[in-house]
């Protein structure tokens, strides 16, 4: 069925494939059958550019609204010298983030400045523009499937949890 499936962006391949949300199966090209119109009105479709090779936007604009745990690559942050919160203590702080921000990109800058442990917290969580190897990978192709303005669910790094907020 057309709802199991999701046009997602490889930034190793550099080009777009077709996911299915339900098997979790991934395929170069399109389902069997599909038509185009029914491709065109999939969740990233935006990746299947004109030129249909799934080029992606060389770079894009995100907002991040990182926690930190124990396990972090530097468990450490202007707001506290030493990290020591489980994982899973930081997973239950970001997603009482996430509901309070319930959607509105305002309201993520707001907390993200408040709370979140990268320094770019001074700028409401803004880390700029960036393109594909800038970036930890699950942090990169996170942001690469969303849409300007779209949220990610709960995404971790070697950094810690984030949030991300995709600007550009
Ligand atoms: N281009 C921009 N603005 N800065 C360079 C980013 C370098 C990149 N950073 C990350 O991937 C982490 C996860 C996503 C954001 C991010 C921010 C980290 C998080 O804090 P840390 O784990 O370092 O203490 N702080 C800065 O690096 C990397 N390849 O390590």
């Amino acid at each position: 069925m057309a709802s199991e499936w999701e046009v997602r962006f490889s930034t190793r391949k550099g080009r777009a494939y077709f996911f299915n949300t339900k098997t979790e199966q991934s395929q170069w090209d399109p389902p069997e059958g599909m038509d185009s119109s029914t491709i065109a009105s999939l969740p990233g479709a935006k990746y299947l550019s004109a030129g249909g090779d799934g080029a992606a936007p060389a770079t894009v604009r995100a907002s991040h609204l990182l926690v930190k745990h124990s396990g972090s690559r530097r468990p450490s942050s202007w707001k506290e010298q030493n990290i020591t919160r489980s994982k899973e203590e930081a997973i239950e702080i970001l997603k009482g983030y996430q509901q309070e921000i319930n959607g509105d990109p305002e309201k993520f800058a707001e907390l993200a400045q408040l709370h979140s442990d990268c320094s770019s917290h001074e700028k409401g969580g803004d880390l700029g523009k960036f393109g594909p190897g800038q970036m930890q990978k699950p942090f990169e192709e996170a942001t690469f499937a969303l849409g300007v303005g779209e949220m990610s669910d709960v995404v971790s790094t070697d950094s810690g949890v984030h949030l991300i907020l995709r600007t550009g």
